[in-house]
């Protein structure tokens, strides 16, 4: 698969005109209107004052971490990035803004853009539906909980070094394979397993191309990473700017059409896995399991409703995109970081082969608590964090108050986590990959936004770090990594993802078999 999905399809100039249009005519509606507008002292690129627009575009090309950066150091540390949202960088605002318990704050509007047939644990954002969700579903992904699934993770990394090795003999072009492509493979079919039983079959057959039967009960094959892309994609850009969300159908622009697409292919994986899994009973000790288990639990019932089905769906869609997309792509950041700074490559390497007995594959039990592995990963989730956007919380009735200023009730408030990652103040030297830094100074974690923070943090916070533990140490200790470029080349949509990580892989003198 190339590039070209990840490229915009046609110029976004006509959406965004017409967006332009919709805007101002809602706008003028709302409680922040042109004539009584209570942010009017924020400072911020002028357009965004107006409209959505400012916001759309940039995330619509990409770069919203980029301009919301921009902004920042030309308008300071609070600054109005659309007529309702305002981004702070000081970190003073992480405790307001990512607060805990009854003072947190709810997710904002932004968010209904994610929902599909039903709000998930991810989308939804009335409190007790949540309280509810996160119930049901994060018990699954405890450490306790997770341990007992690592036979599944160690079978699907056995599985996925056979079929790189395989690819990489038979490479006949320049030798180098995209290592984020094939983690995702990785990571598909791993949550995939871990959630319904059974990998979607990625690795196998080194292609995402996926058969999905339509509600007429015909077969067709989709490419499941680029649909997943475009799904995002839409999202925030309708996210940033909901008026498009009533346009949309009617644009000609293909990328709004394929982004509906997009949704429909995935919700039908999705559904089509859970009624599978369900209808083949529950033995199986896997995440869905559990999901019935406790559904079941809360309402008394002995089997799944129709109802209860598309809400295992909605979760499960969150799961296999959340699960698969960002952990693919830590992990191939992480990788490659460590094999772009030779000096921590070095040290990484006498920590593995310390812990790791010769002639053996790293398993979680010997890579679990390496301080300097799990510093590596941490300073590549800053470094060249997936998550590099402000998530948007509402300003509560009554207003609140964030770094001095008093903001009314409705206020989208957010923190930009590249722009935190890479504060000066914070952290001296962001532009520095320095893992070291996060054993000077484990404080430096209450300042870091990459997993979230607050009641809406990331439920599979563990998950993902046993896998990039496991990935990161078994492929530095197979094989030689040589990088074809030392640049990552970054294309935000939700997720900030490098466009490709290219690699030559060759096994390193006396490596281990998998
Ligand atoms: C390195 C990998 C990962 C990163 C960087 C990451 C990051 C994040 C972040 C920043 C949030 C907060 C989003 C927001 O407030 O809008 C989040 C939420 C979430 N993540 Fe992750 N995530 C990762 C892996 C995973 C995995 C493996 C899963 C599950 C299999 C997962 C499931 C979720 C869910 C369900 C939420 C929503 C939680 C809620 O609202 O209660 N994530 N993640």
């Amino acid at each position: 698969m190339g590039l070209s999905h990840l490229v915009p399809q046609l110029s976004p100039i006509p959406c965004l005109a017409l967006g332009l249009v919709v805007t101002l005519i809602l706008h003028s509606t709302k409680r922040y209107s042109l004539f009584r507008d209570p942010l009017r002292h924020i400072p911020g690129p002028p357009l965004a004052r107006w409209t959505g627009l400012w916001l759309a575009y940039q995330v619509r090309m990409g770069r919203r971490y980029v301009a919301v950066d921009q902004a920042h150091k030309e308008y300071g540390p609070v600054v109005r990035i659309t007529p309702t949202h305002v981004s702070f960088s000081d970190p003073a605002a992480l405790s307001v803004i990512y607060a805990q318990g009854s003072a947190a704050l709810q997710k904002s509007p932004f968010y209904d853009a994610f929902v599909g047939a039903t709000a998930s644990v991810f989308s939804t954002r009335v409190r007790s539906e949540h309280a509810l969700k996160r119930r049901q579903v994060a018990p699954a992904f405890s450490v306790r909980s997770l341990e007992g699934l690592v036979p599944i993770l160690h079978g699907r990394m056995t599985v996925f070094l056979n079929k790189l090795q395989a690819t990489i003999d038979d490479n006949k072009e320049d030798g180098y394979v995209d290592i984020r492509e094939w983690l995702h493979y990785f990571t598909f079919d791993t949550i995939s397993d871990l959630l319904f039983g059974e990998p979607v079959g990625m690795i196998a057959q080194g292609s995402d191309l996926i058969e999905v039967k339509r509600p007429n009960g015909r077969m067709y094959k989709e490419h499941i990473i680029p649909i997943m892309d475009d799904r995002e994609h839409v999202a925030v850009v309708v996210g940033v700017m909901p008026s498009l969300r009533f346009i949309a159908s009617w644009l000609p622009d293909p990328f709004f059409i394929r982004g509906r697409k997009s949704t429909e292919g995935m919700d039908l994986l999705a559904r089509q896995r859970v009624e599978h899994r369900v209808a083949a009973g529950t033995q199986r000790d896997d995440i869905l399991s559990r999901f019935v288990d406790a559904r079941l639990k809360d309402t008394d019932e002995v089997t799944i409703s129709a109802e209860q089905i598309t809400d295992l769906t909605a979760e499960s869609l969150t799961l296999l995109i959340a699960g698969s997309q960002s952990t693919a792509t830590s992990s191939s950041v992480a990788l490659h970081q460590v094999c772009a700074n030779p000096r921590v490559y070095v040290t990484l390497m006498a920590e593995l082969e310390r812990a790791v007995p010769p002639d053996e594959l790293p398993t979680y039990d010997h890579v679990k608590n390496l301080p300097y592995l799990q510093a590596c990963i941490t300073e590549a989730l800053r470094h060249h964090g997936t998550n590099a956007v402000g998530l948007p919380r509402l300003a509560p009735p009554g207003g609140v108050t964030c770094c001095g200023t008093h903001f009314p009730e409705g206020t989208e408030m957010s923190v930009p986590s590249y722009t935190l990652h890479h504060n000066e103040n914070i952290w001296g030297d962001p532009e520095n990959y320095r893992p070291e830094r996060w054993l000077e100074n484990p404080a430096l974690h209450r300042t870091t936004l990459m997993f979230g923070m607050g009641p809406r943090g990331c439920i599979g916070k563990h998950l993902a770090t046993m896998e990039i533990q496991i990935i990161l140490s078994t492929l530095l200790l197979l094989y030689d990594v040589e990088l074809k470029s030392p640049v990552l080349v970054s294309f935000e949509r939700f997720q900030r993802e490098p466009l490709d990580v290219l690699v030559h892989l060759t096994r390193r003198k006396h490596a281990r078999s998998p």
